[in-house]
């Protein structure tokens, strides 16, 4: 679905991305995380055919996005970090887009503006940063488009509306849709992607599924102090050691997204190691 293969991109001199690839495939929810300008905002801009590569291939559902085909563009929608939207009503934001997304769905908006607790009568001027923000989500997700890609989609959502996307998100995804997340937060993600992608540096540091995480992984407290020692990655912590460590107790292992995260960022290498063991759990 997304396919890219060796990408390199730059803003003028400043190189970002160099000789990415990696593919994402519909039906599954990706976690995108990285550093503050590992790259993340720039490989989906790639996909999205707002940024043109330097080098290398990006096909996206066949398509080359910078081509910007309409038959493209009506099948992906990108919530950026930033975003301004107009000085209209909400009513009229509908009338003035949803005419590019051929598979806009206004009864799916109405129940997600619902859910979100987003007044249809509001009017854009007056909405709150937060509100404007589950309007675009939810206005994004009622197109329908076969990609969705989203930039740290809960920043500056409240506790239950947090809860609420990640409900909702998980009742869109469906065989033939591909959603990429990029966050921080990555405890907003916890029991909602399928995969995590890690960039550094512009480039893929760790790419697994969550069942394949936890068939070769397990996030927990130390036995003791020799385990910590041997783990892949260890934090002192009042309770004691939490530990990621490899998983050989023969079931699924425990996971925790910031954990896994800081192990990978402190050892790629041992952590993507432990994946070409064989793993204690077998399905
Ligand atoms: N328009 C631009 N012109 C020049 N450099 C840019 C531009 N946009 C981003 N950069 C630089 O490119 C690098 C990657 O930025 P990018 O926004 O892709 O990172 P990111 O992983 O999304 O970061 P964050 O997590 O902070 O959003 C950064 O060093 C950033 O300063």
């Amino acid at each position: 679905m997304i396919d890219i293969q060796n990408l390199h991109f730059s803003y003028k001199r400043k190189n970002v991305l160099s000789d990415l690839s990696v593919q994402f495939q519909p039906g599954y929810i990706y976690g995108l995380l990285g550093k503050n300008g590992a790259g993340k905002s720039t490989m989906m801009h790639n996909i999205a055919g707002l940024l043109f590569p330097k080098q290398g291939k990006v096909d996206v559902l066949g398509y080359v996005p910078s081509k910007r085909q309409p038959a493209f563009l009506q099948e992906i929608f990108m919530i950026p970090e930033e975003f301004h939207l107009p000085d209209i009503t909400i009513g009229r934001l509908v009338r003035d887009h949803a005419v590019f997304y051929p598979k806009f769905n206004q009864q799916q908006f109405e129940r997600y503006l619902s859910e979100f607790q987003v007044p249809l009568a509001d009017k854009l001027p007056q909405a709150s940063y937060g509100q404007k923000k589950k309007l675009l989500i939810s206005f994004a997700l009622a197109c329908n488009t076969s990609i969705l890609l989203m930039d740290e989609p809960t920043n500056g959502l409240d506790i239950i509306s947090k809860s609420q996307f990640r409900k909702v998100l998980a009742s869109v995804v469906d065989e033939n849709k591909c959603i990429l997340i990029s966050t921080h937060q990555v405890k907003d993600l916890e029991n909602l992607i399928d995969r995590i992608t890690v960039i550094d540096n512009g480039n893929i540091l760790f790419d697994q599924s969550i069942p394949n995480i936890t068939r070769h992984l397990d996030c927990r407290l130390a036995q003791d102090s020799f385990e910590a020692k041997e783990a892949l990655y260890a934090e002192e912590t009042f309770r004691g050691n939490v530990i990621v460590t490899t998983n050989n107790n023969g079931h699924e292992g425990k996971l925790d997204l910031e954990l896994l995260y800081k192990a990978v960022m402190n050892n790629p290498a041992r952590v993507n190691e432990a994946f070409h063991r064989q793993p204690a759990v077998q399905y």
